[in-house]
């Protein structure tokens, strides 16, 4: 069973969208689906998260249990753990073309208990598939916060945050707000020179004034709560004898793909873990 939509958005923005708890879990309640996720789940589903979900169709109202092996810009898996199905596999796949991402989605399952409601997952396909697309339409419209992945021998340079009291101690990557005419790889760079004192250049980016960039983000973007995301670039220090210093943070830190999962990051970056440790490999 499959389903696809256009959706008027990046495909790197789709992607975050699908790895949202919230979304999924109404979209489905809409469709009679009741979908819960464990309270360790992070603002957006990560490789090894699970989901559960209550079919008003199965038997003795035994749940189904599925679980992230893929989250990715290009889309996710979802695989069977447990429940009365024999396969249980939903793909949703995303190509990007000229700021429009074609969503495809496709369920495959064999339920154990006979014929299962195939009107009764469609219509939870359709809903899903369109709640994703609307959701995905209004963050393509926030502001954007950028974040650099500044990786130098294989290590990421991380820094710790020392205001708001709130998320003083905590990790993030080197970035900030994106100024209105600015473009994202601009801000990478102006935020960089602010924050650590050295030049980087982003990968894939292009020269000051540009609003290149497309092929140098790490990650889906991450929602930031009111009205904003997150999105991470891959950059590299221009002059590597340059040493970057702490000018408005506590002090920083180069990490090994191993220690990523270690540090007290922000919520929003703890999503991007995985990605960011598949970069550095
Ligand atoms: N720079 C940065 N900000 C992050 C990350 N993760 C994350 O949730 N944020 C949030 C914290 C803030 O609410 C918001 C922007 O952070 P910021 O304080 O660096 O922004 P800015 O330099 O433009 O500063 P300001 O003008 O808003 O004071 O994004 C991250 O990895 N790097």
């Amino acid at each position: 069973m499959r389903r696809s939509a256009a959706v008027d958005a990046p495909a790197h923005t789709v992607a975050a969208v699908l790895r949202e708890p919230s979304t999924l879990v109404r979209a489905l309640a809409g469709a009679g689906v009741r979908a819960r996720v464990s309270d360790t789940v992070g603002r957006l589903l990560v490789p090894g998260d699970e989901v559960r979900l209550g079919f008003p169709f199965s038997p003795w109202m035994v749940p189904t249990w599925l679980r992230v092996v893929r989250a990715t810009p290009n889309g996710m898996r979802v695989v069977l753990v447990r429940g009365l199905w024999r396969e249980l596999t939903v793909e949703a796949s995303l190509t990007e073309l000229g700021g429009r991402t074609e969503l495809v989605a496709e369920f495959r399952g064999t339920a154990a208990f006979g014929a299962a409601s195939r009107r009764s997952v469609e219509h939870a396909l359709d809903t899903v598939v369109r709640e994703i697309g609307a959701v995905a339409q209004d963050w393509a419209g926030r502001r954007v916060v950028v974040g650099a992945a500044i990786v130098h021998d294989g290590l990421l340079l991380t820094q710790q945050r020392r205001f708001p009291v709130a998320d003083a101690g905590r990790w993030e990557l080197p970035g900030g707000r994106v100024e209105p005419g600015e473009s994202e790889v601009d801000a990478v760079v102006r935020e960089c020179n602010e924050e650590l004192g050295v030049g980087v250049a982003v990968d894939g980016g292009v020269a000051a004034g540009g609003s290149g960039g497309a092929t140098s983000r790490v990650g889906t973007d991450v929602p930031l709560e009111p009205d904003s995301v997150l999105r991470i670039h891959r950059a590299r220090l221009l002059d590597p004898s340059e040493v970057p210093r702490p000018i408005e943070h506590r002090r920083l830190r180069w990490v090994g793909a191993a220690e990523l999962g270690e540090l007290d990051w922000l919520e929003a970056d703890r999503v991007l873990v995985h990605s960011l440790r598949l970069m550095e490999a």
